[in-house]
């Protein structure tokens, strides 16, 4: 059993100390939102994650699990993971000022090791070891929001860098999950992180534009991504076309990999063009909505379904939803929206709770995100409602039967106009 410190309760930080308290070890979890830090004591959580509250309660009974906001005591421990925010900085790359604090607030020992999670530019370990004396093991995280404690302890590898006899150290903590491990030095695995991300952005700005060259052909989407997904060396996974990738994190990974690799002389030309490509997929969604309602959008009431950036989450982070959105506001439509998890404040749509609601008086349904549930909502009672006779469907999660049976006009991502 090691001592761990955590600094962050974020998704990132909240799901580390509650697996890790769950593999054993005593962990101390220091956050500066203080009001975080007294729920969290209480075993209240407020991220949706499954699994997550039941495991943060087990681990508060079991006094392996304690939250605090002094970062400083967090900072004491033999092992320090670092959790906290790495937002896009002013010159595109990531602004590490959360990081810096963190470090600030550590009481070096012999034995300490820094364990840096959070998402950092190529060479920020190794400046970090250098300049302070610690060390640092570069273990970046690969965890879905919505998926967090699953894919914490089902992970497809864990990545280790930094030297072989801090590495070690850190490996044992998770020897338990019996995971592949991936041991290289500080700059592969930090690479390797925004590596990942870049690479399922750049799968999803191909999908989406290869939906779009559907559209012109006549092909259908599902067989094109079917065919590529059968093929072992492409894989079935994240080839679903949507109205563009969001979320927390694709975004500022692949904006900050971009900068920071200009910054090292290598012009990521493959990935400019994906996050321009994500950009365009917003236009584009926005014309076909706009198709949808007759050629304009000025005075339209268009209900929306589904706000958050994917399925599964009430986090509206970078939401596809919400691009959108803004550019229907922008050309004057009325927008009410209407998502199961969603609970914050929504910008220019009008939040309801009852998907009757938003397809009151719409000319247009649109589905933007991807929850299943959306498939199993009552069409004809919806189109009953609806001022208009179409729905389109930007995330192809519709059965086109029940939609066709409720006399509504279907259009569909990756299909021909009337198909
Ligand atoms: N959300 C995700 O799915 C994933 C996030 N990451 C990366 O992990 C890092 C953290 O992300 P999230 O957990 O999503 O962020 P988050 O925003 O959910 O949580 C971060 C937490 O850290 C706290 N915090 C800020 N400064 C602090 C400090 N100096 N000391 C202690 N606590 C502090 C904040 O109050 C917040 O509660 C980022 O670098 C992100 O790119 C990596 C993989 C997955
Ligand atoms: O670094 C991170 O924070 C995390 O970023 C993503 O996880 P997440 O942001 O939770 O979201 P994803 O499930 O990857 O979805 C991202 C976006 O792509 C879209 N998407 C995903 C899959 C797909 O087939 N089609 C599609 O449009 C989603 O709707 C969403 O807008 C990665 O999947 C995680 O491995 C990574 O750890």
């Amino acid at each position: 059993m090691a001592a761990v410190g955590i600094a962050g309760a974020g998704y990132v930080g909240l799901t580390t100390a509650a697996c890790l308290a769950a593999l054993g070890h005593d962990v101390l979890c220091a956050e500066v939102d203080e009001s975080k830090v007294a729920r969290l004591s209480r075993g209240e959580v407020t991220l949706a994650e499954p699994d997550l509250a039941p495991l943060v309660r087990d681990g508060l009974a079991a006094g392996r699990l304690r939250f605090t906001p002094d970062v400083r005591a967090a900072g004491a421990r033999e092992f320090v993971f670092a959790c906290v925010p790495t937002p896009t900085g002013p010159d595109g790359t990531a602004d590490l000022g959360a990081l810096e604090a963190v470090l600030a607030a550590i009481r070096p020992a012999p034995d300490t090791v820094l364990v840096v999670k959070s998402t950092v530019p190529v060479g920020t370990c190794a400046r970090i070891a250098g300049t302070t004396g610690i060390a640092v093991v570069s273990n970046p995280e690969f965890l879905r929001e919505g998926h967090a404690v699953h894919d914490f302890r089902h992970p497809d590898r864990v990545v280790l860098g930094g030297d072989e006899h801090a590495v070690d150290r850190v490996a044992a903590l998770y020897a338990d999950l019996g995971a592949p491990i991936v041991r290289t030095g500080h700059a592969g695995a930090e690479l390797g992180k925004y590596a990942s991300n870049a690479f399922l952005a750049l799968k999803l700005s191909y999908v989406n534009l290869l939906a779009r060259l559907c559209e012109r052909t006549g092909a259908d989407i599902d067989a094109v991504t079917r065919t590529m997904g059968l093929d072992e060396r492409i894989g079935p996974h994240f080839l679903r076309p949507g109205p563009g990738w969001g979320g927390s994190c694709l975004p500022k990974d692949t904006r900050a990999l971009v900068a920071s690799a200009a910054g090292a002389g290598v012009d990521l030309t493959v990935l400019r063009a994906a996050i321009e490509a994500n950009d365009r997929q917003y236009d584009h969604v926005a014309a076909r909505i706009r198709d949808a309602a007759g050629g304009s959008l000025d005075g339209a009431r268009i209900g929306l379904f589904g706000l958050a950036f994917k399925a599964g989450t009430g986090d509206l982070r970078d939401s596809p939803a919400l691009a959108v959105a803004g550019r229907l506001a922008a050309a004057g439509a009325t927008l009410t929206g209407y998502d199961p998890a969603v609970t914050a404040d929504t910008g220019p749509v009008q939040r309801v709770d009852d998907p009757v609601l938003a397809a009151k008086g719409a000319r247009v349904l649109v589905v933007l995100t991807e929850w299943p549930e959306f498939a199993r909502l009552d069409w004809s009672q919806l189109a009953a409602v609806a001022e208009g006779d179409v729905v389109v469907d930007m995330r192809n999660v519709l059965d086109p039967a029940a939609v066709r049976g409720s006399g509504l006009r279907l259009v569909r991502l990756g299909r021909a106009p009337g198909t």
